[in-house]
């Protein structure tokens, strides 16, 4: 596993923050950090990220003990906090190459080089920090945590505030860094920008890991590991709901809700077996209308973990869910 934390506690002065938190995080996966206001998101970052010490437990990087070794952990990690502050009268390549000497770096003009390209930074190299739109400095904030090429990266809601064209930018860039092998660990109440690129979801609530799940298809040692997907099946208006039967038969599927002409329900197979399921409906003469997929269906996952959580959790711990739209957590 590429990050593993155990039994970590940590308290502010007049509160504890994290309760016996465990996790593993696998190589090379995007994980998102989610859970609503004061969970303990930040505190946990910056556990990982040999920033701050815990009362008790471990945080490992690899084989690295970072609580042993917080500089060795700051050359193998990359991280950025949700309000980081730039150099505001330094242009981009004053602060790149500041960074750069704090790591010593050896290789300093071409490490610089290769994240400014990574990041499109190019025509920005002479303009001063104080000076970029807040989509540029994101990028440059990026850019400082990732110069030294660490395996590790962990961003603290680095979305927020910006708008929908920098966000997929920010998708785009995290799924090219996971490709060129890092591990990710990025926080987030957005769940619907974090679908679009994490593989695994990591619930916290009140300072307690509510669980970790894989999200969407994954290849995992060359097998294709598939988790169920969420689909709705409708039918023609007016037509009986006996043809659902069809659906019912097929071994992957299982049913979560069915109305007059509506069915949704989890499907457990690849692409090809998807195909067939829904060919082999069409042919047994179901009158279907629509058959939807559903959008990777992390919100449900989440909803599904809180409540699962708060049913099992003591009544004092339970409390509302903290949800507010589609599209957020508050
Ligand atoms: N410096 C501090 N001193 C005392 N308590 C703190 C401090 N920083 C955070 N806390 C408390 O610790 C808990 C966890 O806070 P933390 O910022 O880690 O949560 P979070 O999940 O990142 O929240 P948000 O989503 O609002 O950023 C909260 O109850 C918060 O009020």
């Amino acid at each position: 596993m590429a990050i593993r934390v155990s039994d970590l506690v940590f308290d502010y002065p007049d509160k504890r923050a994290l309760y016996d938190v465990s996790f593993a995080i696998p190589e090379n996966s995007i994980t998102a950090l989610v859970g609503p206001n004061g969970a303990g998101k930040t505190t946990l970052l910056r556990c990982l990220a040999a920033l701050e010490t815990p009362v008790s437990g471990s945080v490992h990087l690899g084989e690295l003990a970072v609580l042993d070794s917080p500089r060795e952990a700051h050359r193998r990690l990359g991280y950025l906090s949700d309000f980081f502050g730039l150099y505001e009268e330094l242009t981009v390549a004053q602060c790149l190459q500041f960074v750069a000497a704090s790591y010593k770096l050896d290789n300093a003009a071409q490490a610089i080089e290769q994240v400014v390209t990574e990041l499109g930074l190019q025509s920005y190299y002479g303009t001063r920090a104080g000076a970029l739109s807040r989509g540029w400095r994101q990028r440059l904030g990026i850019a400082q945590a990732i110069v030294h090429q660490p395996e590790f990266l962990l961003l603290d809601e680095p979305a927020s505030g910006l708008d929908p064209e920098a966000r997929h930018e920010l998708a785009e860039l995290l799924t090219r860094l996971r490709a060129n092998g890092m591990t990710i660990l990025v926080s987030s109440h957005i769940l619907a920008e974090l679908e679009a690129y994490s593989t695994h979801m990591l619930v916290l609530e009140q300072g307690r890991i509510l669980g970790l799940k894989a999200i969407g298809d994954q290849t995992v040692n060359g097998e294709q590991k598939i988790n169920a997907r969420l689909l709705r099946i409708q039918i023609l208006p007016g037509e009986t709901t006996d043809s659902f039967q069809h659906c019912f038969e097929h071994p992957g599927f299982l049913l979560s809700k069915q109305t007059d002409d509506e069915l949704f329900g989890s499907f457990t197979g690849s692409e090809q077996e998807q195909h067939r399921f829904l060919q082999g409906l069409i042919e047994a003469g179901v009158p279907i209308m629509q058959f939807h997929v559903l959008d990777r269906d992390m919100q449900n996952v989440y909803l599904d973990m809180l409540k699962q959580a708060r049913t099992a959790l003591p009544s004092g711990i339970a409390k509302s869910s903290g949800i507010t739209t589609s599209s957020g957590i508050k």
